[in-house]
């Protein structure tokens, strides 16, 4: 144990020279201190806490905090440890990580210029290839690249755009419906798998103005390209976090790894091939992926760019619209007063199937947008069970205070938004679904009466100028299909800072904030509203109600279930469902 410690408190002291003069102690470092009576009383519950999560202690030793960071109950690791200051010291094996949990901090490091977490992830499947994804802040031609891709395909994300293939997304969640009814009342349905389909055909047809991989047969079977997918994706972060297991190919098992990413990557260039072949229609997020433009050549992307492009919709939109249907479908059963709820405004818009009426109206794009309190009820779900728990990542572009510590250039920074979503000086009651919290049309901001908390020493109190907010990087981003875009600011402060602060980050803020949002956003309403008209739902008694709910989630890149989320589907027209 002495010598454990000793190591430790030598490294400590490396970041320490790192970091000037602040303090940023590694976990067993702070137990130490906090065993020696070293600090407040919260630093050293904190220190202690931290060093319980990071056992086995002599492996933290070199690897630091990367256990627990990497770990799949990191989101509670951060909340917890987000309850005893807003600003956390890691250390990530010899790279110091600074963890901003409070949503004014959080605003001031996500308006940084630089980086993004899943740029190392992308480079991993790409073997460096630059994409919208790969935006180094070091480079400045990748960044050059990053900005022109991002320019280039966000209109592809209008709603106008978005628009024209809502008929055939419509027809999608038909079909889904068609395959709950057809297996029988009371049956309970894997409604993970299921939501894996429909985004995956649902990105497909942004994409290629078709459903890829079809959806007739059994929509509980996952999708060949999501067999495919996933192995690769849970390869490419185990790579994220320990680099050099890669070099071990003389493991069988690591070359199996690599071929399945390759596999992957073949996947690609096939659908690459496909997406030509189908010649596209401009408007569609296929027919701007090929008139994109390298801003180096002024000539169309290369086969190589284009895959690499192509395979960041897929795996930025996959995994996170599935788990995010998910959540919101398991929660909704959860509640049966919200369920009644969201089917009295169904019903109001004559789309609910009753006895009476076994074939309701069909959804139309007009409809959606009158979904408001289904809307809320997909942002509560995106608060609770925050998709994007792990949050993003930012290199600082310059040295700055931040809660009262003095972070050097270059210093990693990562904000996790799942603590954010669950702190109690942002929320009342966080632990509760409460969709009507977002009655209130600025509810996606921290209130003023909560901005600048005292343990902030540099924290200047914000003007309390204005409620009004407009659209910003509009042409970034496209008008929303929420009223309140991700991406809108109040006015400025006196510092050029917007004077509101989101405390509401399910698709990040500012400039790297996700661009296909709106897309999400369809998919989500769409395929929530046609199950909800078409079926009472309940959890599956396996799930071990809300208590098992909120047990089962996993960080695996997103917040998914750890395996299959069962609900039980009642026909509405069949019977009284609630
Ligand atoms: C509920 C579903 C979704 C959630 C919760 C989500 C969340 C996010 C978040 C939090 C980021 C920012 C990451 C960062 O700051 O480092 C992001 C970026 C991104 N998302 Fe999404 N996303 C979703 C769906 C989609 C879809 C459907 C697409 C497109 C098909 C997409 C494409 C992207 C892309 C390309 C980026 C990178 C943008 C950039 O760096 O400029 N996302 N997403």
């Amino acid at each position: 144990m002495s010598a454990r410690c000793s190591k430790s408190r030598l490294q400590s002291r490396l970041l320490l020279v790192n970091q000037g003069d602040a303090y940023f102690g590694n976990a067993i470092e702070c137990h130490l201190r906090a065993k020696k009576g070293e600090g407040s009383r919260p630093q050293r519950h904190q220190a202690l806490c931290s060093y319980h999560f990071c056992r086995p202690g002599a492996f933290s030793s070199l690897a630091g905090d990367v256990f627990v960071h990497h770990h799949s109950s990191c989101h509670k690791t951060h909340t917890a440890w987000s309850r005893l200051g807003s600003v956390v010291g890691l250390r990530l094996g010899p790279i110091p990580l600074v963890m901003v949990t409070d949503a004014e901090l959080a605003r001031t490091v996500l308006d940084e210029p630089k980086s993004s977490a899943y740029t190392d992830l992308q480079a991993i499947y790409s073997n460096n290839k630059a994409s919208l994804f790969t935006n180094r802040h070091d480079s400045p031609s990748t960044s050059q690249y990053y900005k022109a891709i991002r320019r280039q395909i966000a209109p592809a994300f209008n709603t106008s755009n978005l628009k024209q293939s809502f008929g055939r997304l419509a027809a999608l969640m038909d079909s889904a419906v068609d395959y709950i009814h057809h297996k029988g009342s009371g049956q309970s349905v894997d409604i993970f798998t299921i939501a894996g389909r429909v985004t995956m055909n649902a990105i497909s047809l942004a994409i290629f103005g078709e459903d890829l991989k079809g959806n007739e047969g059994n929509w509980e079977v996952r999708p060949e390209y999501a067999c495919i997918f996933e192995p690769a994706m849970k390869w490419v972060l185990d790579v994220a976090a320990v680099a050099w297991i890669r070099n071990l190919t003389f493991i069988p098992a690591v070359r199996q790894k690599e071929s399945e990413l390759k596999q992957l990557q073949q996947e690609h260039v096939k659908m690459l091939k496909q997406l030509r072949a189908c010649n596209p229609l401009p408007a569609s997020l296929g027919g701007h992926l090929l008139a994109l433009t390298d801003p180096a050549t002024g000539q169309p992307l290369t086969d190589g760019q284009l895959e690499a492009e192509m395979a960041t919709f897929f795996f930025a939109g996959y995994d996170t619209s599935t788990s995010a249907i998910t959540w919101t479908l398991a929660l909704i059963a959860a509640h049966p007063e919200v369920q009644q709820q969201v089917a009295s405004e169904l019903a109001a818009l004559g789309l609910l199937a009753t006895p009476n009426q076994p074939s309701p109206k069909p959804l139309t794009w007009q409809a959606l947008s009158n979904l408001d309190y289904l809307r809320k009820v997909i942002k509560e779900s995106q608060r609770l069970q925050t998709v994007a728990a792990t949050g993003s990542m930012r290199t600082l572009s310059k040295s700055m205070r931040l809660g009262g510590y003095e972070l050097a250039e270059g210093t990693m920074v990562h904000v996790p938004f799942y603590p954010i979503h669950h702190h109690p000086d942002a929320w009342d009651r966080p632990e509760d679904f409460l969709p009507e919290r977002f009655d209130d049309a600025g509810a996606d901001f921290l209130p003023l009466n909560r901005l600048a908390a005292a343990d902030r020493p540099d924290a200047q109190p914000l003007p309390q100028s204005t409620q009004s907010r407009t659209a910003e990087d509009g042409d970034l981003h496209g008008g929303s299909l929420f009223q309140e875009s991700s991406n809108s600011h109040s006015q400025k402060d006196t510092a050029g800072r917007p004077s509101q602060v989101r405390r509401f980050l399910p698709f990040s803020y500012g400039h790297r904030s996700c661009v296909g949002q709106n897309l999400a956003n369809m998919t989500m309403l769409t395929f929530i509203a046609a199950i909800c008209a078409n079926f009472g739902l309940a959890l599956d008694p396996q799930m071990g109600g809300l208590e098992g709910l909120k047990e089962c989630g996993a960080v695996a890149l997103t917040l998914q279930p750890k395996s299959a989320m069962l609900l039980q589907c009642t026909p509405r027209k069949h019977a009284a469902a609630s």
